[in-house]
Order: structure tokens, then sequence, then C-alpha cells
């Protein structure tokens, strides 16, 4: 079977900027991958490019074997930095709305998580904290039955505590099967739950691990070897 996620020679520029830079990249099925970076470094651009919100300069992006289009967003569910829902509707017309516009759409599992974070589904968003907007989102997200998870940035907003709940929820919610990519810098609260990262910086990719290899035979955790690869 086809990887799921693989680039070549993946080069995207704005204007002079070059953004990513020659990426090549393989993504097994079936784990759970932290795409690492600091500010600027082009992870968001990476997964606009896959959702295909952004179109390569030059080089390749396959999903399944497949370039980005109507395919490929079939099995690709994706959380997008900035929330997009309308702030006026209620989460049960999302979860409504979502189920039209997705075969794979599964809106008793929406519900079942909506329960464990105590969001009541008859809220409106506007009514709600940003935090708690961005669980709805990351909710609707994952219901899905994908095959490839794109999040990007999805802890970014919401505290500490609740951080681990929400990674427990991605974690509970997935298929064993499918592939989840969380973009972040928030290394120390996601780690636990990572199986594979991919160190990017400047546009290009610097390192890519199993995490137990960082553990066996570099002996740290993924934290201070970020720190290490990017000390400033
Ligand atoms: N539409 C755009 N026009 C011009 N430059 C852009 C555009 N989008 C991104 N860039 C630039 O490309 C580089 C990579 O940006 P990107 O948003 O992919 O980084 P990131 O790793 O997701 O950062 P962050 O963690 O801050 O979200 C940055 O220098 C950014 O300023």
């Amino acid at each position: 079977m086809s990887s799921i996620f693989e680039c070549s020679g993946l080069t995207k520029q704005f204007g002079k900027k070059e953004a990513l830079s020659g990426v090549n990249l393989k993504v097994e099925r079936g784990q759970i991958v932290g795409l690492l970076g600091p500010n600027g470094s082009g992870k968001s651009t990476l997964i606009k490019l896959a959702n295909k919100l952004l179109t390569p300069t030059s080089g390749t992006i396959l999903i399944g074997g497949k370039k980005p289009g109507v395919a490929t967003k079939k099995i690709v569910s994706y959380l997008p930095e900035r929330t997009y829902l309308n702030d006026w509707m209620r989460v049960n017309q999302l979860i409504e709305m979502f189920s039209d516009f997705y075969e794979n759409f599964n809106p008793e599992k929406a519900y079942d998580m909506l329960k464990s974070l105590k969001i009541n589904p008859d809220d409106r968003l506007k009514t709600m904290s940003k935090g708690t907007k961005e669980k709805v989102q990351l909710i609707l997200v994952m219901s899905r039955e994908a095959e490839l998870y794109l999040l990007d940035e999805p802890i970014g907003g919401v505290d500490p505590a609740a951080r681990d709940y929400i990674l427990q929820t991605i974690l509970r919610n997935y298929n064993e099967k499918a592939t989840v990519v969380i973009s972040t810098h928030l290394i120390s609260d996601i780690e636990n739950i990572l199986d594979y990262v991919i160190f990017i910086n400047q546009g290009q990719v610097v390192l890519t691990s199993s995490v137990d290899d960082i553990r066996d035979e570099k002996g740290k955790s993924v934290d201070s070897l970020f720190r290490e690869v990017f000390k400033c």
C-alpha cells in the first residue's frame, strides 16, 4: 500500500520568500506524527499544500498516492489553524452540516466527545470561550472516519489542563490504521502520544525519526532534542 503522505522536492515560494525548500518526506500509515518547528518554519504551508489550499511552486505532494484534490479531500480530515465556522451556529447544527457534507462523518462519535468534554450541543459558538470553540472544531474533525488527520496547532488555544484531555480524545477516537499529523511547538505537552517526529526549520526538513529511536538511541526526550536542534 502506498504511503499516506509523500513529498518530493516540494518547494513553495511566496514572491521572493521561500516557505518550503525542496522537502522530501514519506509518512507511513497508522501512526501519530508530530510536525515540529519554530514559528515561520513552514508547518502550515506544508499542511495547506496537502489540502490544496496552496499549490506547489515545484515538486510533488501525494496523499495516498494521489495529488491533492476531490478524491484526497474525502480521506483527509483537516483542522486549520484558524476557525472558519459560523459563529451564530449551534453545535448540533454544525454536526448536521458536517453529516451532510462528509460521508464519513460519525455524529454519534461527535455527541460522545461533546459529552466527555462537557460541551452543550445546544450552545452557539459565539457564546463560547476561544478554547471551547477550538475543542468543538477538533471534535468535528476527529468525528470523521478519515485515513489522514491533519491538525494544525490543535492545542494552541486551550489551557494546559485541557490539553491532556484533548490529546486523549484524539487518541481514543482515531482508528489505528489512520495517520494523525499534528503541527505544534508545544512539544512537551504532546510528545507522549507521538510515534514519529518531523523537525522542520526554515522550510527544510532537518530530522525525521521514530520517538522510540530518539529515546533509546539518543537517550533524550523529544522536547530536549528539539531545544538542542533549534537553539537560538
Ligand atoms: N500567504 C503568504 N504570503 C507570504 N508569505 C507567507 C504566506 N504564508 C506564509 N508565508 C511565510 O512563509 C513562512 C512559513 O510560514 P508558515 O505559516 O508555514 O509557518 P509555520 O511553521 O506554520 O509558523 P507558525 O508556527 O508561526 O504558525 C513564513 O516566513 C511566513 O511568513
